[in-house]
């Protein structure tokens, strides 16, 4: 589901600083935000993880990593969950019975220069099939949104704002789905950032 708009300015500029903020936290260390290399190449994106951390080598969530604790998740972003589930729920009923319960266990930080892209996957890591709730802050993109078996066609292509707010939850939690492209320097001023995107993903990890 497309929420366009569902974040104002003042909000998008404080989820920056504070990703900005925890970012600083843990730089230089194991769990520095970073771009990760996985066995395909050097991704384009910096990631940063908050609550838990997803260990590619063992494949699994971690709460801490080379003696490093994951950073917590600000508690302004499990409100901020909740209150998107709740306004998604007016449109989609099966996600309203989230909208009280659901846990933000991991948050990972996106940040995309104007170069970078992500490419189709899935998301599932996570035990839970509770929906995951992504942000988009800073520069345009396209959004690729697929189906459930492949990477290829069928898919939609949805161009996200800054402060766009997509929840996949129910059948559409295993679609695949990447970010082909990006629109440089069409970042709109009051969002926090002057270049390139952030974008935010709130995860359940746990069943
Ligand atoms: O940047 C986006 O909009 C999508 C990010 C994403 O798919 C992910 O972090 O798993
Ligand atoms: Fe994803």
């Amino acid at each position: 589901m497309h929420l366009p708009g569902a974040l104002k300015f003042p909000v998008q500029s404080k989820l920056v600083q504070q990703a900005r903020d925890l970012a600083r936290t843990v730089q230089g260390s194991a769990l520095a935000m970073r771009k990760p290399r996985l066995k395909s190449g050097e991704m384009k994106v910096h990631m940063l993880s908050l609550g838990r951390h997803w260990e590619y080598g063992s494949q699994q969530y971690v709460r801490s990593w080379g003696g490093v604790a994951v950073p917590q998740v600000p508690q302004h972003w499990t409100q901020l969950a909740h209150h998107l589930l709740a306004q998604a729920g007016a449109l989609d009923e099966s996600l309203a019975a989230w909208a009280e319960h659901y846990r933000v266990e991991a948050a990972l930080v996106n940040y995309y220069p104007d170069d970078a892209s992500m490419g189709m996957h899935q998301d599932a890591f996570e035990d839970s099939n509770a929906p995951v709730i992504s942000l988009s802050i800073g520069d345009e993109a396209i959004f690729r949104a697929g189906n459930n078996e492949t990477r290829t066609k069928p898919y939609e292509d949805l161009r996200l704002m800054s402060g766009d707010v997509v929840i996949f939850g129910g059948p559409s939690r295993a679609m695949f789905h990447g970010v082909p492209k990006l629109f440089p320097c069409t970042a709109p001023s009051g969002c926090g950032l002057s270049a390139g995107r952030i974008n935010i993903t709130f995860r359940q990890v746990e069943v």
